[in-house]
């Protein structure tokens, strides 16, 4: 959480004239609740189901579009038949120090429920951090850069 990657698929999908889709948000729709909600009333287990059933959906329905995605949404079963899977790359630290200062980050930490707890949350990148990688068909390192130059090494890296 917290690299930019909702932040950074908008610009992208202005620059490159594309469509752009938030699986977190897609899934507040589809169940009318925020994820702070849904995690709370009915715990991490649905909302992971509820992230199986987007990528159900995107792999049946989505085409041409990019799609940004929750923290946790690498883990669905179907990932690589998705599409080319794009990872913003930077350490815990620049991210939490970027945190801090962005003007709007406080409503962000409160809408994520496994980011309440800065030492879990650090566990948690630890424990992710490989297997991003490992997912990953393309990866971007933004730590200092600017938005135009992440855009053009993203859309350079996906031949775009
Ligand atoms: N290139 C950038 N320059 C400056 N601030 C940025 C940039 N990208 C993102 N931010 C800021 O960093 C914070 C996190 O960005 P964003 O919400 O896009 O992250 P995210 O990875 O989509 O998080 P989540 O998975 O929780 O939705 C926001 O406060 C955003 O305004
Ligand atoms: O990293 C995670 O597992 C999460 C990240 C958020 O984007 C949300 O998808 C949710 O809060 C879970």
């Amino acid at each position: 959480m917290g690299v930019g990657k909702g932040t950074t698929a908008r610009a992208f999908a202005k620059e490159y004239g594309v469509y752009n889709i938030d699986t977190d948000d897609l899934i507040e729709s589809k169940e009318n609740k925020e994820i702070k909600k849904i995690f709370e009333k009915k715990g991490e287990a649905y909302f992971r189901e509820c992230e199986q059933q987007t990528a159900d959906w995107i792999e049946k329905c989505v085409t041409g579009t990019l799609i940004s995605c929750g923290g946790g949404f690498y883990k669905v079963k179907n990932l690589k038949k998705l599409g080319t899977v794009v990872l913003l790359d930077a350490s815990f630290e620049w991210i939490h120090n970027r945190l801090k200062t962005a003007k709007n980050s406080k409503q962000k930490l409160a809408k994520r429920p496994l980011f309440q707890d800065q030492k879990k949350a650090k566990k948690l990148y630890g424990e992710r951090e490989k297997a991003y990688k490992k997912v990953a068909d393309v990866v971007v390192n933004v730590e200092g850069k600017e938005m135009e130059e992440i855009l053009k090494e993203i859309a350079k890296k996906c031949k775009i």
